[in-house]
Order: C-alpha cells, then sequence, then structure tokens
C-alpha cells in the first residue's frame, strides 16, 4: 500500500525547509517530483486509530485533486459523522494552505509573501480550521512536530483524540476508509467496496501507470522548467489518456464491471483536465471532451448521477487555486472564465 510517493523522497527536503518559497517546484534539471508523504498511521478496529464518531477531522482543499479522492470516498462510504471535513481557502501563497483569504497588495494583487489573514473574499465552503482556529496549514503540522521539515500538503486526516496526524497520503486515507468502519455502517455502505479482492492486481497495475502518468503527468507537465523535461511529460500523458480511452470502450467503468478506487483516483485528474490542465498546465494535446469520447461519458457520468464525485468537485476553488496560485506559469493570476460549461451535460 506504500511507496506511491515514495520513489524521490531525500530529494526535495532541502527544497522544503520553511525560509524556502515553497513555490519553486521544479529541480535543477526542469523536472517537478513529488515528495513522499509523512505521516502514513492508519485508522482500524482494535488499532491505536480506531473507527469511532466524531473523532477525525479531514483537512483539504477543495482544489487538489489528492485530497478529492478522500472526500469522495468519505461521501461513498457514509463516513460524514465519522470524519468532519475543514477547507482551506483555495489560494496557496509562500506559506502555503491558508484557511483565510491573503491581504490583497494595493493594487488588488496577491503579495509575494503572505503572513497576513485578509478579509473574506466570497469564496463559498471555507471553513477555516474548526479545532484550533489556525491561519496556516503549516500550523498543525508544527502543533505534532515542531522540527517538522516536509512540505504542507493536503488531505491531512486529524485525531481529534491524540491531537496528531494520522495520515496525508491519499492512496492510504482511501484504502482504511474503505474497509475499517464497516463494522459501524449500515449493510449499503459495507457492500460498497472500491477495493474488492478479485480486482486488485488490475487496480494496483493501473494505479502505477495513471498515478505516474496522467495524476501526476499533468503536474510534470506544467512544473517543468525545460522544454525538454515537459515534453518528456506531456507525450506520456496523452499516450495513457489514449490508452484508458481503448480502455472505456463499451464499459463503464475503469476496473472491472464495477466503480473502484479506480475511477475515483483518475476522476479527480481527468474533471480538472478542460477547466485547468490544458492551458495552466499546457497539456493541450487535445481537450477530453473534444479528443476523449469514453472518457468524457465516463466523466459526466460519475459527475451527473453520483452526488459522492458531484458534491465534491468546486469548481471555483479548481480554477481560483491554480490560476492563482503559480504565478511563476500565470503571473497575471487572471482566471479564464470558460471552458463553458466546466463539465457538459450527459
Ligand atoms: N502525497 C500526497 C500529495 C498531496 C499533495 O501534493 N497535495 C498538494 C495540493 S494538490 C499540496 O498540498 N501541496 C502543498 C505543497 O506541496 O506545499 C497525497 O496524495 O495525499
Amino acid at each position: 500500500m506504500s511507496g506511491e510517493h515514495g520513489a524521490h523522497e531525500g530529494e526535495s527536503k532541502a527544497a522544503a525547509g520553511s525560509k524556502q518559497d515553497i513555490t519553486a517546484w521544479a529541480s535543477k534539471d526542469g523536472q517537478f517530483r513529488r515528495q513522499a508523504s509523512t505521516f502514513r498511521d492508519k485508522i482500524e478496529v482494535g488499532g491505536k486509530y480506531p473507527p469511532e464518531e466524531g473523532r477525525y477531522v479531514l483537512y483539504v482543499s477543495l482544489a487538489c485533486p489528492w485530497a478529492h479522492r478522500t472526500l469522495i470516498v468519505r461521501k461513498l462510504k457514509g463516513l460524514e459523522k465519522f470524519i468532519d471535513v475543514a477547507v482551506v481557502h483555495a489560494h496557496m501563497g509562500a506559506l502555503g494552505w491558508s484557511f483565510y483569504p491573503p491581504v490583497r497588495d494595493q493594487d488588488g494583487g496577491y503579495p509575494k509573501t503572505q503572513g497576513e489573514v485578509g478579509e473574506p473574499d466570497g469564496l463559498a465552503e471555507v471553513t477555516g480550521d474548526p479545532l484550533y482556529k489556525s491561519k496556516f496549514l503549516r500550523e498543525l503540522y508544527f502543533r505534532v512536530d515542531p522540527n517538522y521539515s516536509g512540505r504542507f500538503t493536503v488531505p491531512v486526516l486529524w485525531d481529534k483524540k491524540t491531537e496528531s496526524i494520522v495520515n496525508n497520503e491519499s492512496s492510504e486515507i482511501i484504502r482504511f476508509m474503505n474497509s475499517e468502519f464497516d463494522s459501524l455502517l449500515d449493510e449499503e455502505h459495507v457492500k460498497l467496496d472500491l477495493y474488492p479482492e478479485a480486482l486488485r492486481s488490475e487496480i494496483d497495475d493501473q494505479n502505477k501507470w495513471v498515478y505516474d502518468t496522467v495524476n501526476n503527468g499533468v503536474y510534470k507537465s506544467g512544473f517543468a522548467t525545460t522544454q525538454q523535461a515537459y515534453e518528456d511529460n506531456v507525450v506520456p500523458l496523452f499516450k495513457s489518456l489514449d490508452r484508458l480511452e481503448k480502455m472505456l470502450e463499451g464499459k463503464q467503468f475503469i476496473a472491472g464491471d464495477q466503480l473502484t478506487e479506480a475511477d475515483v483516483r483518475l476522476y479527480t485528474t481527468i474533471i480538472r483536465f478542460d477547466p485547468v490542465y490544458y492551458n495552466h498546465f499546457k497539456t493541450n494535446i487535445g481537450t477530453i471532451r473534444h479528443r476523449y469520447p469514453n472518457l468524457n461519458a465516463w466523466q459526466k457520468r460519475l459527475y451527473w448521477q453520483n452526488d459522492a464525485f458531484k458534491s465534491t468537485t468546486n469548481f471555483d476553488h479548481i480554477k481560483r487555486h491554480y490560476f492563482e496560485s503559480h504565478p511563476q506559469i500565470n503571473p497575471t493570476r487572471v482566471v479564464p472564465v470558460g471552458p463553458q460549461p466546466h463539465i457538459e451535460h450527459l
């Protein structure tokens, strides 16, 4: 279950020091490498973190595809009474995720540093930090480990009882959400198994290449700072989309004939593709809606026919986050109006 983000751990440690500008993403060779997550405990029956009503809080950004996975699975499995949700603001500045809008410069733009708490700016669904009224997500990490030197990422699954982080790796969080609450759920939610025994090897296989070339592939294309690094990633990304398009021919779901975590993990990238990645990350060999009819139909079915997908998809947060938070890519921070609609109707 581990290892999704394990490949390049040491590499970005230095770049992740709290004095560094955390928006300096790429390595010297122009390639973006995602750092491994640090907190890797699990919720489990009889374990240190047992399933218990009202005990946990999931800190998320509605913009973030990794956090989005956990929100979808929380809804699909009916875990609302066990796990509350806290939502950060969409803008991420040099100090990382914040629970408040940043203070704007006199000209209305965002300042380079972001130490101050700004006025509410009308972005709906930002909850702030319900537990500690923190200004920045980093405060939670330092609460647990004052010497923490990794990145301050969402999602964070927080335990109210021990005041600690259970886990900050989405691929693991969705796995224990899928199984470890079952003894406390109604039949319908127990029945929904997103990682069924019979499909595990198929799902594991797909997870590997989909993670590397699609989920992370869009970031590796978008954060590349050399032509070579960009092309080295954007081409495999579209090869994988072509492959997924073929896999979905005459099929409803990615793995087997049922909804699984493979659908959840792919959806959070595909739903952001036309509205954001296509132009912001220059992944513009084609759009989902024009080049990939099967993928488009698949994302529309999930969005329009399953509330766990629709109710957790917030295009305001998604668009504002990317276009406003990466000045090295979009210095004006102007947010494009299209595509219209963000997702086509069925
Ligand atoms: N290992 C993580 C990756 C999470 C991640 O990279 N989240 C991004 C937002 S989409 C983040 O919080 N980045 C902040 C940073 O790296 O400083 C997971 O899948 O849970």
